[in-house]
């Protein structure tokens, strides 16, 4: 089984060298190979997402990310910054279903931001359309603008499309879902302003029809922000956008008690997968030995199961995790009173001593 390791940028080679550790702790025949990605790429050939690290993923079995960006580009040119490495990575690969579970682990109910009542047995899955967009729609780019009280001012312009199979293919994804968990769909749009979101609606309900056994409603998507914060547990599986589903997701981890927890798996059509965090490169933290690595750590579970047929070794991890977890290990940022504090490595070492 070949992995391929983009570790990237800021804490993405510290957390992603503790889901390794695990992976590697479990003894199973995984080929592992690293290359470089983001901004690490960059400052070492002057692009990205150079044509060896992209040819590695596109040959591995699956690819185990940890983040792309640093702030020392961000005056770069769009596609020369680190995050369009990631961006271009699910293109190229055609990962366009991202499954990000945000669940809440019994013993974090008191480190969620809202009341362990309202987060106790917590378990959504949001499932995220990855490769349209407007992230990826054209025509996009800098321009005098041409007409409107502005008209002749610098303006820029980004294109939010979706066309009719993209929708069908992650409605598909989200029926099937939940057909293995509460049976219930909330799609989530903006069909009360935008064309995409209707044409959306449209799809999904389409799509419905050969899910006669499935719920499904729809909510606006300030409405669902709001939801998530007021009732979260009323969500059995989330379908969205690219631009919703990024922001509804970052929410969401922190219903589970930290974006530190939230993993995510990015599959195309023959369940080819990118494993990675929810969360980005956290600069704020990098260097540190702080950040938490469970979030890799339960990506590296999904990569087991979802691309690796490798369910028992997943389930291995899960529970190790939650093993540690009820021990009262914490990175600072899932720390409360009475729980012992722990950096990166540590908890890293933890989980693998903890695997049965
Ligand atoms: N898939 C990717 O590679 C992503 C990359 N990014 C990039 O990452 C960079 C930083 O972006 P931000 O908006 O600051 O988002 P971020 O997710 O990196 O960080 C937001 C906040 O969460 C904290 N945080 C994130 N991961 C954590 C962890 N594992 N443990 C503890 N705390 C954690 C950070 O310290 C920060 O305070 C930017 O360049 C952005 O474009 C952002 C999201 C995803
Ligand atoms: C570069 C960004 C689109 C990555 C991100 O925020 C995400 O995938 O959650
Ligand atoms: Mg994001």
């Amino acid at each position: 089984m070949k992995i391929a390791l983009l570790p990237g940028d800021g804490i993405g080679p510290e957390i992603v060298a503790e889901a390794v550790k695990v992976l590697k702790a479990l003894a199973l025949p995984l080929e592992m190979q690293e290359a470089a990605v983001g901004g690490a790429a960059y400052a070492a050939c002057g692009h990205p997402l150079p044509e060896a690290t992209l040819r590695l993923a596109q040959e591995a079995d699956a690819v185990l990310f940890g983040a792309v960006g640093d702030p020392r580009y961000d005056q770069l040119e769009r596609h020369l910054r680190p995050e369009q490495a990631i961006l271009g990575l699910r293109k190229a690969l055609g990962l366009f279903a991202n499954l990000r579970p945000a669940m809440c682990h019994a013993p974090l109910t008191h480190a969620s931001s809202l009341k362990p009542e309202l987060v106790a047995g917590l378990d959504i899955l949001i499932i995220r359309e990855l490769t349209g967009d407007i992230y990826f729609g054209q025509p996009r780019g800098r321009r005098s603008a041409p007409d409107g009280p502005f008209a002749g001012s610098e303006e820029a312009f980004d294109t939010m499309r979706y066309s009719r199979p993209e929708i069908e293919r992650i409605a598909h994804v989200a029926f099937q879902a939940a057909q293995k968990r509460q049976g219930r769909v909330t799609s989530v749009d903006k069909a009360n302003v935008l064309e995409t979101s209707q044409l959306w609606r449209d799809v999904v309900c389409d799509v419905h029809r050969q899910y006669p056994g499935v719920q499904l409603d729809h909510m606006y998507v300030d409405n669902a922000a709001m939801q998530l914060a007021r009732a979260p547990r009323q969500f059995d599986v989330i379908v969205t956008g690219n631009l919703f589903g990024d922001i509804l997701s970052d929410e969401a981890a922190m219903l589970t008690g930290s974006i530190g927890m939230l993993p995510s798996a990015s599959l195309n059509d023959k369940k080819q997968g990118l494993y990675e965090p929810s969360h980005g490169s956290a600069p704020d933290i990098a260097g540190q030995g702080i950040a938490n690595p469970l979030a890799t750590i339960l990506s590296a579970a999904m990569m087991l199961r979802f691309s690796l047929n490798q369910p028992e070794a997943a389930a291995r991890i899960e529970a190790a995790v939650q093993s540690v977890l009820a021990q009262g290990l914490r990175t600072p940022d899932i720390a409360s009173e009475g729980t012992r504090k722990v950096g990166t490595r540590e908890m890293g070492d933890a989980v693998a001593a903890a695997l049965a």
